[in-house]
């Protein structure tokens, strides 16, 4: 098999240039390698090629391409669909290949899914992803990988292009989704609570830039808060990552404690506020409209001025 890296010919296949996808494939072309991608949205495909990559047309046609298939569209649905559907990637990858599985999925999908892939002797890397769009965009951000040695040979030169953390968390397929989780519990969380604490304080007259100002030099700061709350001031909700990545992944954190009977209450009542600004409409906005669901209060909007 052919092993990838900037002085070889071996082509990269992405499949999903979404918010995290395009930065992924973005670094593996800034480290020397020639990416190919397939997309079910022309427009990124068209946006890719402008930028070097080359556009494939179904997940067949660039598996066949590939020895090295990473996969990054948004849930086990479309990872299934992409593998497993109508030209699937799988009826076309070589023995021997790898897929990098980067989307965040319940642990029992992806323990399948390794089983499922070896009867075809391809190789699964469990390798969900951490740090938003603009770390993935500057292959800054983390990865959470588990797997075996064979599926880790394969990827070697690979995740140091993708990312500037790579931690290898054990040689079972599993245990790097089962700490994505534990981080998507934190980062859910973290998020509702920087909208409750935002929303408060506009119901209490605060200015809410000065405030933004206060907390991130305080004991109250988060990740979470200093990277979503300028989206609230800017009243820009453009999705860097949806309200329903937080339905889906506060899910995944519940479904995967329920199976112990174990109890998550903070996680809970956090993906209630997912659910209600989802049912709201805003499922396709950015998880900062989380914020949305606070009645009486006027937030920031784009113009610079107030929105009831
Ligand atoms: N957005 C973020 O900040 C982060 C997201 N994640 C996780 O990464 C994964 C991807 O998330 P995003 O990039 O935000 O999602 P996204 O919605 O921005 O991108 C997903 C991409 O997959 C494409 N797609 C969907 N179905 C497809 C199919 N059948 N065939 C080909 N392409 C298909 C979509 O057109 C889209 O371009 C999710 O599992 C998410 O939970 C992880 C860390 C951060
Ligand atoms: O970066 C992460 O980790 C995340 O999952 C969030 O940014 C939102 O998906």
């Amino acid at each position: 098999m052919a092993m990838h890296g900037k002085d070889q010919a071996g082509q990269i296949g992405v499949i999903g240039l979404g918010a995290m996808g395009h930065g992924v494939a973005k670094s593996l072309l800034r480290a020397g390698f020639r990416v190919g991608a397939y997309d079910v949205r022309v427009e990124a495909l068209t946006a890719f090629e402008a930028e070097g990559g080359k556009a494939y047309t179904a997940p067949t046609a660039l598996a066949e391409a590939c020895d090295v298939l990473i996969i990054q569209v948004v849930n086990a649905e479309q990872t299934e669909q992409v593998l497993f559907g109508e030209q699937g990637a799988v009826e076309a990858l070589k023995p021997g290949s790898l897929v990098i599985s980067c989307a965040t999925v319940a642990p029992a999908f992806i323990e399948g899914l390794e089983a499922r892939l070896r009867k075809h002797d391809i190789w699964l890397l469990d390798a969900p992803m951490s740090g938003g769009a603009a770390k993935a965009a500057s292959g800054e951000m983390t990865l959470m990988t588990s797997g075996p040695e064979d599926a880790y040979i394969r990827a070697e030169k690979v995740l140091p292009a993708m990312a500037g953390k790579v931690y290898r968390l054990g040689t079972k397929v599993g245990v790097g989704t089962r700490v994505k989780i534990v981080n998507q519990h934190l980062a859910g969380i973290h998020i509702a609570a920087a909208a409750e604490a935002m929303a408060l304080g506009l119901r209490e007259g605060a200015d809410p830039v000065t405030l933004y100002e206060v907390i991130t030099n305080s004991a109250g700061n988060s990740w979470m808060f200093e990277n979503r709350v300028p989206h609230i001031l800017a009243g820009d909700y453009t999705p860097l990552s949806a309200v329903d990545i937080f339905v889906k992944d506060l899910g995944l954190a519940l479904d995967t404690a329920r199976r112990t009977k174990f109890p998550l209450p903070l996680a809970a009542t956090a993906h209630q506020m997912f659910l209600n600004a989802s049912a709201a409409g805003h499922g396709r906005e950015d998880d900062s409209a989380v914020i949305k669901i606070f009645p009486g209060i006027t937030l920031p909007s784009s113009d610079g001025g107030e929105k009831a």
